[in-house]
């Protein structure tokens, strides 16, 4: 079977990040998956155990400082020179804002087409992909080259399948072009004890109707009750309720959990695109007209001081 590439995605405090273990899920349907970890010094060797354990047959490495020390476009000149040697049968990276700047920029390198937001890919070549408002199922096929796809976390649950992957490093060589934006310091984000909005199975998130940065307990009290993370809509991070980094949309992060939860959001069309393909869709406003309800399974219509503590108590209870 042909090789499938999955570019990995890691973190150093937290390694593989669960949509790596999707993407190698995916990627045992469709050939041999290998893993390709680009990053620091000893950054296969320190994932090679979980990508393992995942099904990596291989892990190619492209290690050190000219990877690591510049933006993605070493990497993605790696990539594509790594593409023309093992002619994979496709290749997966996340759709994450590094792997869709890695995938778009190998679709140049490749002249090859691209699909993005993919949370299902046949073997045949077939993406799926969800729009408008999870109401359209698009089915896609890239028509020149290979399949080159982004993958949306949280698309498929993903399965263990043990493998012992041989590490191959590769020689890199990247030009003085790739090197035009360098990175000069890096600053670990100051994380609590929940999880990644992008990776969450259970996202709370509150808008410009929890009214201002103290109410924002109330979204952060049912986040921890439900084991979730916490996002916001752009009225609640411009108003200065909650920081950017936490904004769920078009430009803020696109989230796809099994639990969704909207409190005090209005649903337009922008923070829809970055929640729309969340399983279940629990909103909670106070008007009955408001758009977010066309999206939502289980809708309140009620002030959320009122509603947000009684279900707190209730799901409490049940604890
Ligand atoms: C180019 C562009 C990009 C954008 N990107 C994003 C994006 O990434 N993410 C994003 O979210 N938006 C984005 N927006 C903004 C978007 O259009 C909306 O303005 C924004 O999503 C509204 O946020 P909201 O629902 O919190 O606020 P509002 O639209 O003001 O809605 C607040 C809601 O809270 C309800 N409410 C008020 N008080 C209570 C209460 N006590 N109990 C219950 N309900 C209550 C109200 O009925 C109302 O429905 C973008 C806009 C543009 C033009």
């Amino acid at each position: 079977m042909s090789e499938v590439l999955v570019v990995v995605e890691a973190t150093k405090e937290f390694g593989v990040k669960k949509v790596t273990l999707e993407m190698l899920t995916l990627a045992r349907e469709l050939g041999t998956p290998s893993a390709v970890v680009l990053g620091g010094a000893g950054a296969a060797e320190a994932l090679s155990a979980k990508l393992g354990e995942y099904g990596a047959e291989k892990i190619y490495a492209a290690e050190g400082e000219e990877i690591d020390g510049y933006l993605v476009a070493p990497k993605a000149t790696v990539v594509a020179e790594l593409v023309k040697r093992v002619q994979p049968a496709a290749v997966l990276l996340a759709s994450s804002q590094e792997g869709k700047e890695i995938a778009a920029r190998l679709a140049v390198k490749l002249d090859n087409g691209i699909l993005t937001d993919v949370v299902g890919l046949a073997a045949d070549g077939t993406a799926t992909q969800v729009a408008f408002a999870g109401s359209t199922i698009v089915k896609s096929k890239v028509t020149k080259g290979l399949p080159l796809v982004t993958v949306r976390p949280n698309s498929l649950n993903p399965a263990p399948a043990a493998a012992t992957p041989a590490v191959e490093q590769l020689t890199v060589s990247v030009t003085d072009a790739d090197k035009l934006a360098k990175v000069v310091e890096r600053v670990a984000e100051q994380k609590g004890s929940r999880p990644e909005l992008t990776e969450a199975s259970v996202v709370v998130s509150g808008g410009r109707g929890v009214g201002n940065a103290d109410n924002f307990k109330l979204v952060e009290e049912m986040a921890d009750l439900l084991g979730g993370a916490v996002g916001a809509s752009r009225a609640a991070v411009d108003s200065g309720y909650y920081p950017h980094q936490f904004q769920v949309g078009q430009t803020g992060k696109t989230v796809s959990p099994q639990l969704y939860v909207a409190l005090g959001i209005s649903g337009a069309i922008q923070h829809r695109a970055g929640m729309q393909t969340s399983k279940t869709i629990v909103a909670v406003n106070k008007d009955a007209e408001a758009p977010i309800f066309e999206l939502a399974d289980y809708g309140v219509v009620g002030d959320l001081f009122k509603v947000v503590p009684q279900a707190a108590e209730e799901i409490r209870k049940r604890k």
